[in-house]
């Protein structure tokens, strides 16, 4: 493959409605493998960064490309079906599915990939994080530290080359942020994904070989 870059980004601008740009972004270029955390304060932009990434949101004008596909020339379903594949997404709020148990929220996962149901692979992942004797529980007697755990397993279940987190440790006490994003680093490398984190977490300065740091748009 000619083009190494896992994301790519160039000349990205963002408004709502109203008109005011709230996210402006020349460059960004990650490759397999690299960890970048975005920080900045409150309203600067980064869950607007973080959603344009995904493809989950338009941007006004610029190109996002991740595996070298350009996520504007997709339509809503095909940039559903490759964000499934390729991209990997740690949730603020987790989003698990209660009525599953956590080994099936995990295949859920692979199944949205559209990879083979792999049982063997889900609970490797889940050992991996400490979660093996919770394969079968629901999500809801999880505490937040293991459910959040389990949120870390289901967005690499399908190992995508994209992985994505918003605020992680926002909620967390400090030895619970640190191991969450130690967790995080680990299982990203253990994959070589490409990370990105975004978070207005002070504690996580440092943290990342690459940090970009975003400010409000004027
Ligand atoms: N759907 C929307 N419609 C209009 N304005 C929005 C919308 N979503 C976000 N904004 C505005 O865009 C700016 C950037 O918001 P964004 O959520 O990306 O910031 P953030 O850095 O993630 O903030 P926080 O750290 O508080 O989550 C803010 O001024 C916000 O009010």
């Amino acid at each position: 493959m000619s083009d190494q870059a896992v994301l790519r980004i160039q000349a990205l601008r963002h408004s709502y409605e109203d008109g005011a740009a709230v996210l402006e972004l020349d460059q960004l270029s990650l490759a397999a493998g690299d960890q970048l955390a975005v920080l900045g304060p409150s309203g600067c932009g980064k869950s607007t960064l973080l959603h344009t990434m995904a493809g989950l949101l338009r941007p006004s004008s610029g190109n996002v490309e991740v595996c070298g596909q350009a996520l504007n020339q997709l339509d809503a379903g095909a940039r559903d079906r490759f964000r499934g594949q390729h991209i990997g997404i740690i949730f603020q709020r987790l989003h698990l599915i209660p009525a599953l148990n956590v080994i099936q929220n995990l295949a859920l996962a692979q199944r949205l990939a559209r990879t083979r149901i792999d049982l063997a692979h889900c609970r490797t992942i889940l050992a991996q994080l400490g979660l093996e004797a919770f394969a079968n529980a629901s999500p809801q007697v999880l505490s937040q530290g293991q459910a959040q755990r389990v949120a870390v397993a289901r967005a690499l279940v399908h190992r995508p080359a994209l992985l994505l987190a918003d605020e992680p440790t926002s909620s967390l006490d400090d030895d619970n942020a640190a191991r969450t994003i130690g967790l995080i680093q680990a299982h990203a490398r253990a994959c070589n994904a490409a990370l990105v984190v975004v978070t207005h977490d002070q504690r996580l300065r440092g943290s990342f070989p690459r940090e970009l740091h975003l400010r409000p748009s004027a």
